[in-house]
């Protein structure tokens, strides 16, 4: 367990994941960043760290990190990755276990993500793989990274093949998720990170659900105790979740809601800037919502109360047309054939039964994808 008197008096809320060993906090509050080194320097086995991020979080949040650390002793160096989907390659995971190697990064030596799901996921790869594995720390900066990618220990890297589809199960040390480092974040980005915050309510609380189609403008617009509610509540659910299924041999798969649809468009488009990750889960939400409703385990008034929070808040509920992007269905059933889940040859969906009830299937035939998405589908 983190010592807490060792953060500051903004420190809102601590969410642990429990996984025996592998058990971790998730501290939660604004201004964390300033105290970060004196935080992490109990839970650090040697006071050297490198820290890993992307261009515009460097200009932005770097040097906050740097003091922190520099004032409770702990040396440290950067490492700099372009920002953007594109840095979850095989070619920036080599160049960085070069640089961590050159470095000299040391099996008793930890690295920090400071970023988004890129940075978190690349640099949770990195250390799972470096030395047969060095610690790793969280700082995420995004809304989708402190709600969701920081939290679990999926690590990993997108594939030629397909999304994530190279990577290993292994947990943070500490996630410090600092709500002030949201301050700098594109409005489209925090939109990213709330369709993964209204994934909470749809597949587990339809009380967060409902607070959500109160609350949610908030969240979105920046109110700090929102923020705050929105993250803690997210992050309940998943640690809860993962503490019962950390490999995802069963209820896990249900945090993938939206994203067997989601990724398979993130795919077509090639990892590119017209669709994030949050806009392709938030279309494949929709998409789910939708198939639900045509087999017949949601109503469709539940279906249209989706819709209708998706559009009061701004997230899409359409496939956009993007340029050079040619949509066909089968191409995104091919893709959809690439999933994690599939099992027995079968695409395994997430669909749900109400708001704030979702379940696994694997009795979706792949002709219903094809209307479904046929109907979805731009053109
Ligand atoms: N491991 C998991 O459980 C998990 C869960 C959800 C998503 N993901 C992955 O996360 C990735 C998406 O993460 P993301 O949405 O955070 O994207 P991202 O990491 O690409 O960040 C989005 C953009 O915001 C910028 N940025 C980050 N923090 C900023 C800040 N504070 N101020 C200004 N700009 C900032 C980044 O430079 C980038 O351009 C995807 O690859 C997705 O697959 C993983
Ligand atoms: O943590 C999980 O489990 C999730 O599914 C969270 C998702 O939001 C996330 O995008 C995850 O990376 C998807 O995992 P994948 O196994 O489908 O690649
Ligand atoms: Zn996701």
């Amino acid at each position: 367990m983190t010592d807490t008197s060792l953060a500051p008096d903004t420190l809102e809320s601590r969410v642990p994941v429990s996984l025996d060993a592998r058990s971790y906090d998730i501290l939660i509050g604004t201004k964390l960043i300033a105290s970060s080194g004196t935080i992490l320097k109990p839970i650090l086995k040697n006071s050297r760290v490198a820290i890993v991020t992307d261009e515009t979080v460097a200009a932005r949040h770097l040097e906050k990190l740097q003091e922190a650390l520099d004032t409770a002793g702990i040396d440290h160096t950067a490492i700099i990755f372009p920002p953007g989907e594109g840095s979850k390659s095989i070619a920036i995971y080599s160049d960085l276990m070069n640089r961590l190697l050159d470095a000299r990064i040391q099996r008793d030596e930890a690295l920090i993500a400071l970023g988004g799901g890129v940075i978190g996921d690349l640099t949770g790869f990195a250390a799972a793989t470096l030395r047969r594995g060095v610690d790793f720390i969280q700082i995420p900066t995004t809304l989708l990274s402190q709600v969701d990618s920081s939290v679990g220990g999926k690590t990993g890297l997108n594939a030629p093949q397909g999304k994530n589809l190279i990577g290993a199960f292994y947990q943070p040390r500490l996630v410090l998720a600092d709500i002030s480092l949201l301050d700098s974040l594109p409005q489209r980005e925090i939109l990213a990170g709330y369709a993964e915050v209204v994934k909470y309510g749809l597949l587990g609380d339809r009380d967060f659900f409902e607070w959500l189609e109160i609350n949610g403008k908030k969240v979105v617009d920046g109110d700090t105790a929102a923020r705050i509610h929105a993250v803690e509540q997210s992050v309940k659910t998943k640690a809860r979740i993962v503490a019962q299924d950390e490999r995802e041999g069963g209820v896990r798969a249900l945090l993938n809601l939206g994203h067997t649809f989601g990724h398979a468009l993130e795919a077509e488009t090639g990892y590119g800037q017209h669709l994030n990750h949050g806009e392709a889960v938030a279309i494949g939400m929709i998409m789910a919502a939708e198939l639900s409703v045509r087999a017949g385990s949601l109503n469709r008034q539940d279906c249209g109360r989706i819709r209708a929070h998706f559009e009061a808040v701004g997230l899409p509920l359409q496939v956009p047309d993007i340029p050079g992007v040619v949509w066909s269905p089968e191409k995104i059933l091919g893709h959809m054939r690439q999933d994690k889940k599939i099992s027995g040859g079968k695409i395994t969906l997430i669909l749900l039964k109400d708001i704030g009830e979702a379940f696994g299937t694997k009795d979706i035939s792949e002709q219903d994808i094809l209307a479904l998405l046929a109907q979805e589908l731009p053109g």
